[in-house]
């Protein structure tokens, strides 16, 4: 401990402790309060906040049996379930120890101690709390996050038949915890159902964290999802928790987990089976209590056939699987999905904006390739650019797939051969800009970067 890091609450009937304990802390503690009676820790603990509390077993005096130090323990427990306790006592032996552990307690110290020992354990004790502390924090960021994410966006729209249905299995799975494989193209609304299904479950109070699997490299893949101790690698430069942590008693939603390698397909199979991960350099797994939702856009059973994913994996992922098809074989969804986003972006722009009747009939002869985003994008861009309240035809600029004579040589009509050439095309037009020719092609980054991959471009 060279920094002074922490606030410490030493409870002990035994004067002459407390008095060691503050004479050996003080200098490399932020604050220790002593306390004699504890009888006063629920007083204390309702003014002040501590990362560590130390705990005598036993107050009354000749008592060895340390049941003083578990009740008093429940109720700092009881008060901050993240508390972290470390039991002194004089009587401590093995039994006792995994006893105080089993109620809650996170260490023991043993009397007479060695102020080295004392000192190490605190400290991990103050960094445990931080930690903690670190996971509570980035919980409530992400609540907060998602409330505003959901704001504009939370109604999901769809009047087809198809969507009624997706909406039918939300509400049927999401009281579950059963796991749900979300399958459709790029943009026709993956995220959104994953949100919905865990806005409607019993775990809503507690984390939505979603990982985008396509965005993650491979030397960061373990780290991200299971996390770290400290010195496991060079930059690990502190203790972090991973993904599935943060998801703890939540939802974890792994998008584009068609594109997990076999060996990372193992490792994710093993956690789920096991329901417990290993952060990286430590040796002891912690149990998890997630609900999991996958989605991709990638044909997983086609792939588990010819051995690209694990068939035991795709069963563990597909209890329910929700299947969303293209816009462009929903055509009744595009009238309500123009009206919705027409309310949003006229707000946003302070504009007046309807669809008039040639752009209502361009929008439904339209293949949508990048489904609801580039739907939504297009209207935005139509609310910005348009001149009068109503949406023209022109006023929609959607990207037909080119022909040759705009500049793009098809050698073949082999789809990929025609994706590649486009990817390429839009590439160049951007001078190499990922973002702007993802958004021009109605793709996310990630998508782009793995056609990218597939195309060797
Ligand atoms: N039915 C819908 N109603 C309203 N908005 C929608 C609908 N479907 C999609 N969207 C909007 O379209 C955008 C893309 O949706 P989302 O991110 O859920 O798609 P996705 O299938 O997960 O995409 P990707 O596979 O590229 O990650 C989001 O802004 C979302 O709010």
């Amino acid at each position: 401990m060279q920094k002074k890091n922490g606030r410490i609450l030493a409870v002990d009937d035994n004067e002459d402790i407390l008095f060691a304990l503050k004479l050996l802390l003080k200098s490399h503690v932020e604050v220790v309060k002593t306390e004699s009676n504890p009888a006063n820790i629920e007083n204390i603990l309702k003014s002040e906040t501590f990362d560590v509390i130390l705990l005598d077993m036993n107050f009354t005096k000749d008592a060895i049996s340390g049941q003083e130090g578990f009740q008093y323990l429940q109720k700092i427990l009881d008060i901050d379930p993240a508390a972290v306790v470390l039991f002194i006592t004089a009587y401590g032996d093995v039994e006792k120890s995994v006893k105080a552990i089993k109620a809650g307690a996170t260490d023991f110290i043993l009397k007479p101690w060695q102020n080295e020992k004392i000192l190490a354990t605190i400290s991990s004790a103050v960094k445990l709390r931080q930690s903690r502390n670190e996971v509570h924090d980035l919980k409530e960021k992400q609540h907060e996050m998602q409330s505003i994410m959901d704001q504009p966006f939370a109604d999901f729209i769809g009047v087809s038949p198809a969507m009624q249905k997706v909406f039918n299995t939300i509400k049927k799975v999401a009281q579950t915890d059963a796991n749900v494989l979300i399958l459709g193209e790029n943009g026709t609304g993956k995220e959104l159902v994953a949100r919905a299904l865990h806005r409607n479950s019993v775990r809503n109070k507690e984390a939505f964290i979603s990982v985008d699997l396509g965005a993650l490299s491979e030397t960061l893949f373990e780290s991200e999802l299971f996390g770290h101790v400290k010195g496991a690698f060079t930059d690990a430069k502190a203790d972090r928790p991973g993904r599935f942590e943060l998801a703890e008693q939540g939802t974890i939603f792994l998008d584009e987990i068609g594109n997990l390698s076999l060996p990372f397909q193992a490792k994710l199979l093993t956690v789920l089976e096991r329901r417990e991960v290993t952060r990286v350099g430590a040796n002891k797994p912690k149990p998890i209590d997630i609900r999991l939702i996958s989605a991709t856009n990638m044909p997983l059973k086609d792939m588990a056939g010819q051995d690209e994913f694990r068939m035991d994996l795709l069963y563990r992922l597909n209890t329910v699987e929700i299947e969303l098809p293209p816009l462009r074989e929903r055509p009744e969804d595009i009238p309500v999905l123009a009206e919705h986003f027409l309310n949003i972006f006229s707000k946003k722009y302070k504009k007046t904006a309807r669809v008039g009747k040639s752009a209502l009939n361009k929008m439904l002869h339209y293949q949508w390739p990048g489904n609801v985003r580039e739907f939504q994008h297009v209207l935005e861009r139509a609310v910005i650019l348009s001149e009068g309240p109503v949406l023209s035809e022109d006023d929609l600029q959607l990207s037909p797939p080119k022909s040759s004579s705009d500049g793009i040589e098809l050698a073949s009509y082999n789809l990929d051969e025609v994706e590649r050439s486009i990817i390429e095309k839009v590439l160049r037009m951007n001078s190499g800009n990922i973002s702007k020719a993802a958004s021009e092609l109605g793709l996310t980054r990630t998508s782009l970067y793995r056609r990218m991959e597939k195309y060797g471009l």
